[in-house]
């Protein structure tokens, strides 16, 4: 065994030198012989001040792993807001603060004295620093660390009477506990990784030794997923761009700086679908909330996707993760009546009989023979009640984006009387419907704001959130640094009467940022969404042109896209048996979608009895299940799959006028658009040429 430090010394039979700052411990480790030998270290250093017996334990403890992939930096000198250590392996970068008062610093500077360990402040200046010292190191493909990826672990000596408890921002360990650092059922970093980034964190931080013992038999990287022989292309591209879920350790350069960027007001994060804007919107969360004391929220249209992301999130920054609400916007609204002691009454079959009553009064008035009740209903659900509109001349003026059956005045003051019947119906049955939480949700927080209010509020698929929603959001937060995240894709948006972030008041001018990269899907999935139709149709959010799914660059080759058409009474055993192909242990990551619940429902029942083990996707929350989840592409939105299975509903649009059928197929291709780039690397595609479609239960 050799032992490098400042200067070539002998200690026993240990040769030991340092070189710029390298210290070099080689042989065959054993742990006895580094318990002796970091002991001797401690005392013997000349960088080093000496170090009670417990601390000497917890990083021999640390160099013990050193065969297992894990790296030491030891900073020399003990320094008020900075950690003591890094810690460097598979499971991550850790920054070790030891939970007690370490020697006195050697020159008995008061500037150098330590703040009381633990408290708040000295964790976020901890944390802060080891952020910005690691984060953006370079690793092969061209990722960076990423700063959220840094955690802090305070570690206190194991005689101490309270056992430690982890609290904020803080891991809290001692040597009884030790090991929940080492283990980790998904690795984070690969060896070649750990050593990329312990080197060139030894180059950033002058004042640490990087500890290092050269082993003569270096344990061999056990995943199996890294070999080129077994691996499909496609998983192989993901296994050699980093281990599972690499996103929670590495960022792209342009995600990182979109990480760390301090908006002066609200901002907009877009791109295509798959180039991590929810990945982006998740790390600046962590680093909001570990530089801010108060509450954080993430929330979308989408009823299940928050529960979603909040598992990624409690993996990605643990210590700060009770911190951050992750709620839907209309459950967060009818949270935040209930709680001002006015609960709305929610009733969805007396809300749907409001509007059928006003129907059957109103509707010879001509509407009927421009398009369906449904067509009506989202007219007043996203263009009326959703943008707050309340009055006809308000209506009269406003531009409905995306609908495509044209109004004359007449007509518009005809569809201000369906609505008008419908909330007098509505009021009669004393029910509320979604837009009413929300508009209620809005006065609230007009008559009396959040006290104290969100530090930092992302909204996340904000293309379909309606602009009522959008003002809800912004008055949390208003325009202050920091404040308001807007993340969002115009091309993925399936529901027609949209805006533009000005017609919320919400001034992005500035600060608007667009990714490019794709890191979900598959070159192969790629190409077949970028021929859909609703790549031609994409604006920022706010009226200048967008970044189409056809322009992103591809970060993943290989993946497969197959084609089934035929007769309708051939589309379950054929879904049945594509579906039966995959192999058993990856059918939870697998979905089967449609764009109606009742194309779901018949082929929820066509796989389960073929005895394929099914669920409801809409009860998804993140948890791994090993059945096949079944449902809608609205419930998809934002979630992703390795293999996912699209069935291509016929329009039913027997009857309809052109403008009304224009408006379907536009939608259509934007919901064919978000079921393909679901899919990370294989799609199959149904169609069924003659019969009613899947549609038909
Ligand atoms: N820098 C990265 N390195 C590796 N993988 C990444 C990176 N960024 C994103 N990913 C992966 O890309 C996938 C898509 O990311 P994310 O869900 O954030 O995209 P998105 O833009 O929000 O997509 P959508 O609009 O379709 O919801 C995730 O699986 C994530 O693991």
């Amino acid at each position: 065994m050799l032992i490098a430090f400042a200067h070539t010394r002998h200690y026993g039979r240990h040769r030991v030198h340092a070189d710029a700052g390298v210290i070099r411990l080689a042989g065959k480790a054993q742990d006895a012989q580094l318990r002796r030998l970091m002991a001797r270290l401690a005392e013997l250093s000349i960088h080093h001040p000496p170090r009670p017996a417990w601390q000497r334990r917890v990083l021999s403890a640390f160099l013990a792993r050193y065969a297992l992939g894990w790296r030491l930096l030891l900073r020399r000198q003990p320094e008020a807001g900075r950690a003591d250590a890094l810690l460097i392996g598979p499971a991550g970068v850790f920054a070790v603060v030891f939970a007690a008062e370490t020697a006195e610093p050697a020159t008995g500077d008061r500037s150098s004295r330590r703040l009381p360990p633990g408290s708040p402040r000295e964790q976020a200046s901890v944390a802060r620093h080891a952020e910005e010292a690691m984060a953006g190191i370079p690793v092969l493909g061209g990722r960076r660390l990423a700063g959220a990826a840094v955690r802090l672990v305070s570690i206190a000596d194991s005689a101490a009477v309270d056992p430690p408890r982890s609290t904020g921002t803080l891991l809290s360990l001692d040597e009884r506990t030790l090991d929940r650092l080492f283990t980790t059922d998904s690795p984070r970093l690969r060896r070649a990784e750990v050593q990329q980034i312990a080197e060139e964190a030894a180059r950033r931080l002058p004042d640490h030794d990087l500890v290092s013992i050269v082993d003569e038999a270096p344990a061999p990287e056990s995943d199996a997923l890294f070999d080129a022989d077994t691996a499909h292309e496609a998983a192989r591209s993901r296994a050699v761009s980093g281990p599972f879920a690499s996103w929670l350790t590495f960022l792209d350069s342009r995600q990182i700086a979109l990480v760390e960027r301090v908006y002066s007001g609200p901002a907009r994060i877009s791109g295509p679908a798959g180039t991590g804007k929810t990945v982006v919107a998740l790390h600046r969360l962590a680093r909001l909330a570990r530089r801010s004391q108060g509450r954080l929220l993430f929330t979308t249209f989408v009823a299940s996707l928050p529960k979603v992301h909040q598992r990624s999130f409690e993996q990605l920054a643990p210590e700060v993760a009770d911190r951050v609400e992750f709620v839907s916007l209309h459950r967060w609204a009818r949270r935040l009546l209930g709680e001002r002691g006015r609960p709305p009454t929610e009733d969805q079959s007396a809300v749907e009989n409001s509007l059928a009553r006003a129907w059957s009064r109103l509707r010879a008035d001509g509407l009927e023979s421009l398009a369906p009740l449904g067509y009506w209903r989202t007219e007043i659900d996203r263009v009326i009640k959703g943008r707050g509109l309340t009055s006809l001349a308000q209506y009269q003026g406003v531009h409905r984006r995306g609908r495509r059956v044209a109004l004359t005045p007449d007509q518009r003051a005809q569809v201000w009387a369906l609505y008008e019947q419908y909330q007098r119906n509505l009021l009669d049955h004393g029910v509320h419907d979604y837009n009413d939480l929300l508009s209620a949700a809005l006065a609230e927080i007009r008559r009396r704001p959040l006290d104290p209010p969100y530090s930092a509020v992302v909204v996340d698929e904000v293309q379909d959130v309606v602009l009522l929603g959008l003002r809800l959001l912004h008055a949390l937060v208003g325009d202050q640094p920091n404040g308001l995240l807007l993340v969002g894709d115009g091309q993925q948006q399936v529901y027609a009467g949209g805006w533009r972030l000005s017609d919320a008041g919400i001034p992005v001018q500035g600060r608007g940022e667009i990714l490019r990269t794709n890191y979900r899907n598959s070159a192969g999935v790629v190409d077949y969404a970028r021929k859909v139709d609703a790549v031609n149709q994409v604006d920022d959010l706010d009226g200048a042109a967008g970044f189409a799914l056809r322009d992103v660059v591809v970060a993943h080759p290989g993946g497969r896209v197959d084609h089934w058409a035929g007769p309708d009474h051939d589309f379950d055993p054929n879904l049945v048996a594509a579906v039966r192909a995959i192999p058993i242990d990856d059918a939870g990551d697998v979905a089967v979608l449609a764009a109606t619940v009742a194309e779901t429902r018949r082929m929820f029942r066509a796989l389960a009895d073929a005895g394929i083990a099914v669920s409801h996707l809409d009860r998804y929350d993140g948890t791994q299940t090993d059945t096949v989840k079944v449902g809608t592409v609205l419930r998809a939105k934002g979630l992703e799959f390795s293999s996912v299975f699209w069935a291509l509903g016929t329009v039913g649009d027997v009857g309809l006028g052109d403008q009304v059928r224009r408006e379907r197929a536009e939608q259509a291709e934007r919901q064919r658009l978000v079921a393909a780039t679901r899919a990370r690397d294989y799609l199959w595609v149904g169609r069924v040429t003659a019969g009613d479609g899947p549609s038909a239960a």
